[in-house]
Formats: structure tokens, sequence, C-alpha cells
């Protein structure tokens, strides 16, 4: 580290209801570090984060930014210093252009400054991030979303850049023009401050990293000394162990996905053009792809959340269907977990045990005959916590009050834990920790080992690696057909993710090719 450093945070401790959120932190980001901030879920990172950039303050401790006393009581305060921060989930409009969103995006200064337009196209050439500012953000990628935060970001020249988990959306391509972004970033003296649960990533990008632990700073390293499960085990404390995917010869198919057409219901959805799968029992499917493929729209037809036109489009155990509801699948042995937690696999405001009822009431006999049993749903909420570790005050609290990666795993379990014949999980380790990633993946692993049928939809590449036993893409609405996972490789997947129009229409063509295993 040279000179002052960037940011200085002393004895930083933050309090919410039962749980302290940070303690007595301290640390500091020297200039031109890309540093990295490491924890479980639940450790305190984003809380820590968010006192940074203003959103949140601290009932305790010190902050200093560029040597000055610095305590921001809003994020424009902690802007007009310098502080830009890119978030997980993106905060654009869909039905403006690009240009439109940065100036919304801007204080009135900022957006005033010089000629916008030009900056804006200066700033993505200089950084290699390629944005036209009259495209509709609506028919954009994920990752060319992530650009025009980061290019929003850029355009007020932050000293320090805080970024929350900014890869999980992006192909392995996107990643490596993204760090080269931020390594010139870095090399121009803006400071990055970067939270991951990817542990590989954290290894190539960052010199530094500061390890959280219930919200205590438990150690800093140079992860480029370090290997990705030391990286773990120093943030979890214990020894890792990774699951291992031994499983049986496949059996009988029991989901079936044939011919399946469906216009998306959203002005820019994607459609789904003639998807056609088979899952047989004990098989894990992983479906690759970047966000915004089609994987919305399949997730709604395959949950029953949209009808098929027919039912024998979708199949359970040789049962058609296709044109069954969310509920009656349910009642027929299949369980789902989709990908946004809170909203729609979650009721934020209810506590964890009322969030059991939503999907194991039935299967589970904790409602019967319109009749809550109290007992047997904090029975079966206490034990999805116990056995998947999820950090909570108690079955009581709220669901929106925990962290995103328990929330996750209170989902996750709350799902398997009921059994079914077929899961369809979408991003199941979205934002979760190694420990608790690889809690999941055994779990997952040991459902499909009793016979399951499992279908997991993800844009982590090391996940569908390590639990899938064939893996498809998804790329604009079509998918392509399955292969074994020891056939494929990243960079494959990779270049199919990106969607390249040409291979698609190849592929569609040459679609009378069944996928393995139909
Ligand atoms: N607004 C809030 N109300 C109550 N508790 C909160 C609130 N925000 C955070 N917490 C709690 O503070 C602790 C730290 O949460 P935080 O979100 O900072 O963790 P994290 O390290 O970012 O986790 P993850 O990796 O899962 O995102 C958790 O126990 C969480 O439940």
């Amino acid at each position: 580290m040279t000179g002052v450093p960037i940011l200085k945070l002393d004895r930083i401790t933050k309090t919410f209801p039962g749980v302290v959120a940070n303690e007595n932190v301290s640390f500091e980001v020297g200039q031109g570090e890309i540093h990295a901030l490491l924890g479980e879920n639940g450790a305190g990172k984003s809380t820590l984060v968010k006192m940074i950039y203003g959103v949140q303050k601290p009932d305790s401790g010190e902050m200093s930014f560029m040597g000055e006393p610095f305590a921001p009581s809003k994020p424009s305060e902690a802007r007009a210093k310098g502080i830009g921060m890119v978030f997980q989930h993106f905060l654009l409009f869909e039905a403006l252009t690009v240009y439109e969103n940065i100036v919304l995006g801007l204080s009135a200064a900022e957006a005033k400054t010089g000629d916008l337009r030009q900056r804006i196209i200066d700033v993505s050439t200089t950084y290699g991030l390629k944005v036209d500012p009259d495209r509709l953000v609506g028919t954009l990628s994920v990752g060319e979303r992530q650009r025009i935060e980061i290019v929003r970001c850029l355009l007020s020249e932050p000293k320090l850049l805080i970024m929350d988990e900014p890869t999980s959306v992006l192909t392995p391509q996107e990643v490596s023009v993204l760090f080269q972004t931020l390594r010139r970033l870095a090399s121009e003296g803006c400071s990055i401050l970067y939270i991951s649960h990817k542990l590989e990533e954290i290894r190539a990008l960052c010199s530094k990293a500061t390890v959280l632990r219930g919200g205590k700073l438990v150690g800093s390293c140079d992860p480029r000394q370090e290997t990705a499960k030391s990286l773990a085990e120093m943030m979890i404390g214990a020894t890792l162990n990774k699951p291992e995917r031994e499983l049986p010869e496949p059996g009988e198919i029991r989901l079936k996905v044939q011919e399946l057409f469906m216009e998306s219901e959203e002005q820019f959805g994607v459609d789904l053009e003639n998807i056609t799968m088979a899952v047989r029992a004990g098989e894990i499917l992983g479906i690759a792809g970047v966000a915004g493929n089609g994987q919305t729209e399949l997730m709604e037809a395959l949950i029953g959340e949209r009808a098929c036109r027919f039912g024998r489009q979708i199949q359970l155990d040789g049962a058609d269907i296709g044109m069954a509801g969310p509920r009656e699948r349910r009642a027929m042995g299949m369980c789902f977990a989709p990908e946004e937690r809170l909203g729609h696999a979650a009721v934020p405001g209810m506590a964890l045990w009322e969030n059991t009822l939503l999907s194991a009431g039935k299967t589970n006999d904790l409602a019967r005959g319109g009749l809550i049993s109290l007992f047997n749903a904090n029975r079966f909420a206490t034990k999805v916590v116990d056995d998947l570790k999820v950090k909570t005050a108690s079955v009581k609290s709220a669901a929106r009050s925990l962290s995103g990666g328990n929330l996750q795993k209170f989902i996750m379990g709350r799902e398997i834990m009921q059994s079914p014949k077929v899961l369809i999980a979408s991003q199941p380790t979205w934002g979760v920790d190694a420990g608790a990633a690889a809690a999941i993946h055994g779990i997952l692993i040991d459902l499909a080992k009793s016979g399951a049928a499992v279908v997991i939809i993800s844009q982590d590449l090391d996940e569908l690696f390590t639990i899938s036993t064939r893996i498809s893409v998804i790329a604009g609405g079509y998918l392509f057909p399955s292969q074994p996972t020891e056939e494929l490789t990243v960079e494959k997947l990779g270049l199919a993710m990106g969607g390249r129009a040409k291979e698609i229409e190849a592929a569609k063509h040459a679609a009378n090719a069944e996928p393995a295993g139909v």
C-alpha cells in the first residue's frame, strides 16, 4: 500500500435487533488496490459496504476517506466524495434508453457537466465497456446492463468503486473483460472493494482480502498466495469437504418436456422455442445460460405458473401435466425453488415458519382442512434451519431480515426436505457462501441418488460442473441438446451461452437430433 489509505475503517459496529452485523471492524483499503471482502452468508459484508456508501449508519466507530473523517448519511454524499457502487441487482428502467437511464442515475450537477452523451461514449471506449446510448435497456443482455451501471459510476470518476457480486450474471468471456476493466481502473489509482463468493475469481483479481466471520474481522491475506479451499476455510473457520458426484445409473424418465413453444407475456421477454428435454431418476440436468435468455420463461412453464397449450408438452412420470397449475404439480410430487427469493420463493414480511406453509403445507402435514398445525410448521421450519445451518435469531424472524444467502439456504432446505420426485431450482446457490453451497450441492446429489430427477438452472458454471450429470445451454429461448458433463469444457459452454445467432440457427435446423437421454 502506498501513502495514505484511501479508506480507513476504525472499530465499526452495527447492530440490528437480535444480531450484531459488524463488531469493531477495522481495516484499510490502499490506493489502486483491488481489495476483496470475504465472509460466509450473514458475515456482515453488505452491511459494511452499505455504511461506506451511506445507505446505513454505524452505531459506533469511525471512517476516514482520503485522510479526512467521513460519515455519509446518504449515498449522494458518498458519491460526492468519489465513491461509486455497483449493486447486485441493477436499478434500471427497461423502457428507457441507456442514455436516459444514466441521466436518471446522476445528480443534477453531474448530469450537467459537459456533453454527457460524448462522455458516455468516451468512458465506454476508454475502458472497453461497449454501450450504445440510444439502445432501449429492455433489449440488452444482463452483461450489457451491468456495463451501464459501471459506466454510470465511472462518469463521476470514482476514487473507490464498490462491487457486490458482479460476476454472478456474466459469461466467462464477460468476466474476463470486466477484470481487464477493473485492473485498468486500479492501475490508474482507483481502489476497488470487491465482494464475491467466487474464490477462484478473487484469487485471480485481488491483491488483498479482508475476511469477516460472524460480523468480526478474523483475518486478512493476499489471496494470490492462498487456494480457494484455504480461503473458504478461513471464512468458515472449519475444514471444507467438497461433495462427491457419484450417482447410480439413471432410471426411468421422470420429467419429460416436448415441443414446448411459448410466447413470452413480457414486453422484453423471450419466447420459448421448441424446448425438448428428458430427465431420468437419479439425474441432475444443468441448464446453463446468461440471464435473460428464456430461463424465467422456462421456469414459469416448468412450475406451472404459465400453462402449456397441451398437457403432453410436460409429463411427470408419464402423466400429462402441461396444463396443471403449480399446486397440482406440487401435489403430484414436484418441488420448485424459483430464482427470486423475496416475493416469489418467500414472502418477505412473513416469518420463516409461515413461509414453510407456502410450499410444504400439504406435503409435510403442516396444514390440513384449512387448519394450520403450529406445532408441525414450527418443527419443520426448525429442522430446515438446523440442517442447513441457516443463521437466524429464530423461525419467528421475518424472511426479509435474513441475509440473502441465509434466506436462499432456507428456501432450498424447505424444498429439498419434501423429498420431491422432481425438483426444479433456479440459481440454487446464488449468493450462498462456499460452505453452504457445498452443503446444498451435497443435498441435491443425495436427492438424485434417492431417485429424484433434478433440474438446475444456473449461470454458475462451476456449480453445474460440480453437480450435473448432463448440461444443456439455453440461448435465445432455445435449449441446446444436453451433453454429458465429462464431454464439456467451460470454454465450450461459455461460447454457446454467448448466444451466437448463427450457431443457434444452425442448432435449430439440426433440432430433429433429440437431446441425449430422450
Ligand atoms: N435490515 C436488517 N434488519 C435486521 N437484520 C439485518 C438487516 N440487515 C442485515 N441484517 C442481519 O445482519 C447480519 C449480516 O448481514 P449482511 O447482509 O451484512 O451479511 P452478508 O455478509 O452480506 O451476507 P450474504 O453473503 O448472505 O449477502 C445477518 O445476520 C442479517 O440477518
